[in-house]
C-alpha cells in the first residue's frame, strides 16, 4: 500500500489521503501520525472504500505519513462498530473512532514513567501550603499535576516539595503484568435455577457466534454470580471479557464480589483513572492481557484482543446513555460490538427497559429468568401510605405509619433506608420577606440548598454561592426558607425524631470516590448505621442482610415532568430501592409514599404486577408511535445569544422534510431554556419505524449553513427531553 486514507482526529475535517513513505508498513486499523498544515495530527488508517469524500488528490501531491504507532491496528469488527456508531448516532466518525483511543500518551508505547510520593521525610518547618499538602498526600502516587489537583496545592507547591526531599520519585513501569484470575478460586454452589442459567450462557461463550441475552431475574436472585460462570468460561478460553456498569459508584461493590469468586480485582476503566493507570489498563486490553475489564461506558470502544463476552449489568439504567458528544446509548451499542464480533452478551436487570422486553417477546433476545431471591429469601412485602390520609406533621416529611416502621427497626437494630432522589437540603429557597428566589445565572433552574457544605449549588452547571446571611434583593437578615425536601433535609428528620439513630446521606456529593464508596459499605456492613437517606445511588447493587425496611418517600416526584418514560422510570427505580430490603433471612418491608395511590405504576407496584405493567405501558407507547414501536429523535439547537439560537432553530424547522412517515414537532424553546450559559432550542421528531430517520436528518441538515456559535446536536432514541 503506498496510498492511504486516514480518519482524522479532527471532527471538522473529513478523510485525507497520504502517502505511505517506504518502509513504513500500515494496514487498515493502523493508527498513524500525518502532517496537517504545520501541525501533526493523529489519524487511523481506513478502507478508502468504505469513506466519503477524501477528493482526489494525485499521488505526486501527497505529503508522507510521519510515523506509524507501535500499537496493533484497530480490528475490523471494530472498525466496523465505528462505522455503525457514527451512522446510527448521526456523529462524526472521526468523534466515534476518538473513543477506540481511550489514552493518548499510551499509544507512544510502553515503557515506564515517573510519579510521585512522599518520601517519609520529616520536615524541619513547614509552610500551610506544604503541611496541608502532606496531610491530603498519604498514600497517594501520581504525577505531580494529579497530586496537585488531590491536595487542591499549586504544582509549583510541590516541585518544591521535592526540592526539599519531601517527595519522592518512583519509576512504574506500564506493562507491568495484572495478576491473573483463578477461575476456579471459589465457584459458588448455584441454585439449579442459576446453574441452568449458567449454563446456557457459558454453552454460548464456547460455541461462540452472537447471541444476546436477557437476564431478567428478580432482586437478589444472584444475576452476578450467574454471569460469573460466563466469565470464568471465557477466562478459560483465554478470552476478554467486558463488564459495563451504569455508574462507578457500584464498581466497588462489584470490585469485592469479583475478588471474592476470581481472586484477584479486574482492570477497571473509567474517567478518573489517573494517567499511569490508564496507560498501563489501555495497553493491556490491547495485548490482550487484561482479562476482563470493568468499566462505564467509555470502556466499550476500547480495542480488545481477543474479546470474549460482553455483560452489561443494571442494563436498564439510563445513565448508559450519553448525552453530549458522540449521544449513544452503550448497552444497545454492546449489542451491536457483539454482533461484530460474534460473541454473546448478557443484558442483566431485575428491571428490563421496555426496549429489551420487547426484542425478547419478540425473539431477538433470548430471555433468561430468575424468579425467586437465592437462598430462600423472600421479597419484600410492598405497603403503599396515602399521604392525602396519613399527612406528616408540618414542614415534615416522613408519614406517621413510616415512623411507627423506623422505630420498630431502631428497637430492633436492624437497617432502614429512605429514598429520594433530591440531592441538597431543599430545592427552592425563597426570601420569606420579599420572595426572592435563588436562580442560576447560568440555567434555567433553581439553586439548590445544600448545608452540609453551606453552599446553593445549580446541579446542572455546578454554579455555586456561598449561603448568603441576607436576601440579595431586600437585604432582610436571616429571611431564606427551605421549601421541600432534599435528603438532607430528611436526614435532619431523622435525627430530630431519633436522636440516637446513626444516619448516613448517601449522594452524588458524599460517595464522590471508591474510597467513599467503600467507607460507605463498610460502615453499614458493620452495623455503624442505622438509617441510609439516599438518592437513586442506594436504589440499586447494593447488598445488606440487616436491611429490613425501605421507605420511598415521595413516590409520585419521578412522574411529574410528563415524558413518555417517566411511568417506566418511576417503577424501575421504586422496584429496585423496594429490592434493597430483605434479602437475608429476616423479612423485608417497603413503605411507599404517595398522593396518588391509585396511578397505575403505584398499583402494580403493591400488587408486583409487573408484567401488566409493562403490558399497559407497552400499550401506551404503541398508541403513541414512541419507541419501540415507532422511533425519536431530537434535534438541540444552541447558542450563547439568544437570538442567533431562535434564528438558527427558525432555519431548521422551515426546511422540514415533508415525509409521510416523519412527522417533526417544533422548534419550541427546550424546557431547559438556558443551561450552561447556552439558550436552546429543540426539534422532536416521531417516525415510523419504517423510514430512514438517520439518512434525512442528515439529509435536511446538511443542506443548511449555521454561524460559528450555533451548535446543532442529534439526538437518536433520546432519553432526556429538557
Ligand atoms: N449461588 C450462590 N451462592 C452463594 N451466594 C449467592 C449465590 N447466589 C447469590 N448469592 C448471594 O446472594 C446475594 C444476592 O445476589 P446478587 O447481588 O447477585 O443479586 P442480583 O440478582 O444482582 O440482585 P440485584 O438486581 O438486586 O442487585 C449476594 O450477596 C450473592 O453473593
Ligand atoms: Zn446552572
Amino acid at each position: 500500500m503506498d496510498r492511504v486514507r486516514l480518519i482524522i482526529f479532527n471532527a471538522a475535517l473529513g478523510p485525507l489521503d497520504y502517502r505511505v513513505p517506504p518502509g513504513m508498513a500500515v494496514e487498515p486499523g493502523s493508527v498513524v501520525i500525518a502532517p496537517l498544515g504545520p501541525r501533526q495530527v493523529l489519524g487511523i488508517v481506513w478502507e478508502p472504500e468504505r469513506l466519503d469524500g477524501g477528493a482526489e488528490v494525485p499521488a505526486r501531491k501527497l505529503r508522507p505519513l510521519l510515523e506509524a504507532l507501535p500499537v496493533p491496528p484497530l480490528s475490523a469488527p471494530l472498525r466496523r462498530l465505528i462505522e455503525w456508531t457514527a451512522d446510527y448516532y448521526c456523529a462524526a466518525l472521526a468523534a466515534v473512532a476518538r473513543m477506540a483511543i481511550g489514552s493518548m500518551a499510551a499509544l507512544k508505547g510502553g515503557g515506564t514513567t515517573t510519579e510521585y510520593r512522599l518520601s517519609g521525610a520529616e520536615p524541619a518547618r513547614l509552610t500551610p501550603q506544604r503541611a496541608a499538602a502532606m496531610d491530603a498526600l498519604h498514600d497517594e502516587q501520581a504525577t505531580i499535576r494529579e497530586l496537585a489537583e488531590r491536595a487542591g496545592v499549586s504544582e509549583g507547591v510541590l516541585r518544591g516539595m521535592v526540592g526539599a526531599g519531601l517527595l519522592e520519585p518512583v519509576t512504574v513501569d506500564l506493562d507491568r503484568p495484572y495478576p491473573r484470575a483463578r477461575t476456579d478460586h471459589a465457584a459458588p454452589d448455584l441454585s439449579p435455577d442459576q446453574q441452568a442459567a449458567a449454563d446456557r450462557f457459558s454453552a454460548a461463550v464456547r460455541d461462540g457466534g452472537f447471541q444476546p441475552f436477557l437476564l431478567d431475574g428478580v432482586t437478589g436472585s444472584g444475576k452476578t454470580e450467574c454471569y460469573f460462570e460466563a466469565v470464568a468460561t471465557a477466562l478459560a478460553l483465554g478470552r476478554q471479557v467486558l463488564v459495563l456498569l451504569p455508574e462507578i459508584a457500584l464498581t466497588e461493590n462489584f470490585l469485592r464480589r469479583f475478588e471474592a469468586r476470581f481472586g484477584v480485582s479486574p482492570v477497571l476503566w473509567h474517567s478518573s483513572l489517573k494517567s499511569s493507570e490508564r496507560r498501563r489498563a489501555w495497553r493491556a486490553i490491547v495485548s490482550g492481557d487484561a482479562q476482563v475489564v470493568v468499566g462505564a461506558r467509555s470502556a466499550l470502544f476500547m480495542p480488545y484482543a481477543r474479546l470474549g463476552l460482553i455483560v452489561v449489568d443494571e442494563a436498564h439504567e439510563i445513565s448508559f446513555k450519553q448525552d453530549d458528544g458522540v449521544r449513544y446509548n452503550a448497552r444497545d451499542v454492546a449489542v451491536v460490538r457483539a454482533k461484530f464480533e460474534r460473541i454473546p452478551v448478557i443484558l442483566a436487570s431485575a428491571t428490563p427497559a421496555l426496549e429489551s422486553m420487547q426484542l425478547a417477546e419478540v425473539g431477538v433476545y433470548t430471555k433468561v429468568g430468575l424468579a425467586a431471591r437465592y437462598g430462600g429469601a423472600e421479597l419484600p412485602a410492598i405497603r403503599v401510605v396515602d399521604l392525602r390520609k396519613d399527612q406528616p406533621e408540618r414542614q415534615h416529611w416522613i408519614a406517621p405509619p413510616l415512623v411507627k416502621e423506623l422505630r420498630d427497626r431502631l428497637d430492633r437494630g436492624e437497617q432502614s433506608l429512605l429514598f429520594l432522589n433530591r440531592r441538597g437540603y431543599a430545592p427552592l429557597t425563597l426570601c420569606r420577606h420579599c420572595g426572592y428566589r435563588f436562580q442560576c445565572p447560568n440555567c434555567t433552574a433553581w439553586l439548590v440548598e445544600h448545608r452540609l457544605s453551606r453552599r446553593l449549588a445549580c446541579h446542572h452547571c455546578g454554579h455555586e454561592v456561598p449561603t448568603p446571611e441576607a436576601c440579595p434583593e431586600c437585604a432582610t437578615p436571616d429571611c431564606m426558607v427551605a421549601c421541600g425536601p432534599g435528603v438532607e433535609r430528611i436526614a435532619d428528620e431523622v435525627t430530630e425524631r431519633f436522636p440516637a439513630a446513626r444516619v448516613a446521606v448517601v449522594t452524588s456529593d458524599t460517595l464522590g470516590s471508591p474510597g467513599k464508596v467503600r467507607e460507605f459499605v463498610e460502615a453499614v456492613e458493620g452495623g455503624l448505621v442505622d438509617v441510609i437517606v439516599g438518592t437513586q445511588l442506594v436504589t440499586k447493587g447494593y447488598h445488606f442482610p440487616e436491611l429490613t425496611l425501605v421507605g420511598v418517600i415521595d413516590a409520585d416526584l419521578g412522574l411529574e415532568g410528563g415524558d413518555l418514560r417517566a411511568g417506566e422510570r418511576t417503577y424501575q427505580q421504586i422496584a429496585q430501592v423496594a429490592g434493597r430490603a430483605g434479602r437475608g433471612e429476616k423479612p423485608g418491608e417497603v413503605l411507599i409514599q404517595t398522593r396518588h395511590p391509585e396511578a397505575p405504576v403505584i398499583a402494580a407496584l403493591a400488587a408486583g404486577d409487573r408484567d401488566s405493567f409493562y403490558a399497559a405501558e407497552a400499550e401506551a407507547r404503541r398508541e403513541a408511535g414512541a419507541p419501540p414501536f415507532g422511533r425519536w429523535a431530537a434535534i438541540i439547537v444552541s447558542s450563547e445569544d439568544e437570538a442567533e439560537a431562535r434564528e438558527a432553530a427558525r432555519a431548521i424547522g422551515g426546511t422540514r422534510p415533508d415525509l409521510p412517515d416523519v412527522l417533526v414537532l417544533g422548534p419550541a424553546p427546550a424546557p431547559m431554556a438556558l443551561l450552561r450559559g447556552r439558550h436552546r432550542y429543540r426539534l422532536l421528531i416521531n417516525a415510523r419505524r419504517s423510514a430512514e430517520v438517520q439518512r434525512v436528518i442528515r439529509d435536511w441538515l446538511g443542506q443548511l449553513r449555521f454561524p460559528p456559535g450555533v451548535r446543532v446536536a442529534v439526538d437518536i432514541d433520546p432519553y432526556s427531553f429538557v
